[in-house]
């Protein structure tokens, strides 16, 4: 067999590889860098493990368009490996037949726009909630920690909508998958030596990683038996679908057991824990980025006020809501820009099912793929002046982020798409809108847009390294915030 013509390169080091360029450093910032030295489509040996970065429009086409099918699995590494319960879920299952059942589930019972709807007067009441929040907190002269806010609000609304009104075992359950998550945005030399079982012995990763995820799933397990008693207590008359959260329709598919793969309480808690993380960490940081960089370019935020006092109309509106922001062009374009800048996921991982060749370099099967969408978004030949916050760039442009243009795919594209688009499109929409009519926002005491640090962390989704604080300046009269 003729030998593989692969893609270059960093150099490396024996046994570690590639792993010196990256450890320690923010990793799709580094690759950014790297890849504009050797390529869109280049080689990294990460321990023991291949993998190809991807860093251009062209190269995310062939990967993720023509060759989505190839594409559209992800890697096996040892502690991602335990989140996806042997395929049970979404987010980290590999590409197959259950994926596509549960995938299925996903978007025409969990996140269709009939769940996104009747979350409608909830994700109304909460942010109004916060609203409210922050005229207290105002009207103490203190300054408002955004990053806290944001975060906690995002972690409502989904696990609303996933379990229905607060419930018990509400803070354990958070607690305990946001350990979880950051377990799995650290470093695991086991991640990097699958094959080694010294290393194995030596490391703890997958220890405290399955320690963990199993007390989700016990933690689940009790709700699902909460649920049930409290269904057998209120007789069969109480049904009324209109109003179930996922874990009701998850309960009702169960009983229904009309799926190819019936729903088990494991794949069940599996499911709910892959789109509470999902959900819960981006559309936090992508509101904090958002805030961020308005309150770094105070004509930018003057213009975005000035675009939703004007459609909304000045007189002190209490409570807006989805059904209020079609006309808020201006706001969308924000939103866009910070996608762009600030991808909440940059780098998406994909693995390639068979041999694959792209841009003449040959892609053996069960290559780690790295598509490095923060790089794509920054590339100077799609994008002028690619490092500058301007909105005005998407004005007159039809570039949408559904995945249909490969300079610019915050929530991926092909198959694998992220299915919460509208989830997080109407939190984002709603609480800015929101923040920009009832408020003016300063910098805090002393900082000034050139001197604001705006440093990263990255936590296998990138948020500030230091939470944002903003001055709250009410817009409108106290009595009219939204009431209780
Ligand atoms: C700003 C908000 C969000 C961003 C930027 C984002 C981004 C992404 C990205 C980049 C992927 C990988 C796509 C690919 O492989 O091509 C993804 C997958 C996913 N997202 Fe999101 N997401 C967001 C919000 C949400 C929300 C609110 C939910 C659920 C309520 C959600 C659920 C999922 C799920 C279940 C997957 C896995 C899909 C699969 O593997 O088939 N996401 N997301």
């Amino acid at each position: 067999k003729p030998k593989n013509r692969l893609p270059p390169g960093p150099w490396t080091l024996p046994i570690i590889g590639s792993l010196h360029h990256l450890v320690g450093a923010l990793p799709h910032r580094t690759m950014m860098a790297l890849s504009r030295r050797y390529g869109p489509l280049m080689l990294l040996r990460l321990g023991e493990v291949p993998a190809v970065a991807v860093s251009s429009a062209e190269a995310v086409a062939l990967v993720m368009k023509t060759n989505d099918l190839t594409f559209s699995s992800r890697p096996s590494i040892p502690t991602m490996d335990i989140l996806a319960c042997g395929g049970k879920g979404i987010v980290f299952a590999p590409y197959g037949e259950h994926w596509r059942q549960m995938r299925k589930v996903c978007i025409m019972e969990l996140l269709s726009s009939k769940q996104v709807k009747r979350m409608e007067g909830i994700r109304a009441e909460l942010v109004g909630n916060l609203i409210r929040h922050i005229a207290d907190t105002a009207s103490t002269g203190a300054a408002v920690n955004i990053s806290e806010k944001v975060t906690r609000l995002s972690n409502d609304v989904v696990t609303w909508a996933v379990f229905g009104s607060k419930f018990a075992q509400q803070g354990e359950y958070l607690r305990t998958l946001y350990d979880t998550l950051a377990l799995l945005g650290g470093f695991h030399l086991i991640d990097f030596f699958p094959s080694s079982r010294l290393v194995r012995w030596l490391s703890n990763g997958e220890h405290n990683m399955k320690r963990r995820y199993s007390r989700v799933q016990r933690i689940i397990a009790d709700i699902i038996e909460g649920r049930h008693e409290a269904k057998e207590a209120a007789g069969s008359g109480a049904c009324n679908t209109n109003d179930d959260d996922m874990l009701d329709v998850l309960l009702r598919l169960q009983q229904e057991d009309a799926l190819a793969f019936p729903l088990t309480t494991e794949i069940i808690g599996t499911v709910l824990f892959d789109i509470v993380g999902a959900a819960t960490e981006t559309t936090g940081r992508l509101l904090e980025w958002v805030m961020s960089e308005l309150a770094c370019h105070p004509e930018a935020m003057a213009k975005a006020q000035l675009e939703v006092r004007k459609v909304l109309g000045e007189d002190h509106r209490a409570v807006i809501t989805n059904s209020d922001l079609a006309e808020l062009h201006y706001m969308r374009m924000v939103i866009k820009e910070v996608l762009r800048l600030h991808p909440p996921t940059p780098i998406i991982l994909r693995m390639n099912q068979e041999d694959c060749k792209i841009m003449d370099y040959d892609i053996p099967k069960g290559t780690s793929v790295y598509v490095n969408i923060f790089a794509v978004s920054r590339d100077p030949k799609h994008w002028e002046n690619p490092e500058q916050f301007k909105p005005e760039r998407f004005e007159n442009s039809k570039m949408d982020y559904m995945g249909t243009c490969s300079e610019f795919t915050p929530f991926g594209t092909g198959r694998r798409r992220c299915p919460g688009i509208q989830f997080s499109s109407s939190l984002t929409e709603l609480t800015l809108a929101n923040f920009l009519y009832h408020f003016d926002w300063m910098l805090p005491d002393g900082a000034t847009p050139a001197s604001f640090d705006m440093s990263e962390k990255f936590a296998f989704t990138v948020s500030r390294r230091y939470d944002l604080h903003l001055r709250a300046i009410p817009h409108v009269s106290l009595k009219s915030m939204p009431s209780k």
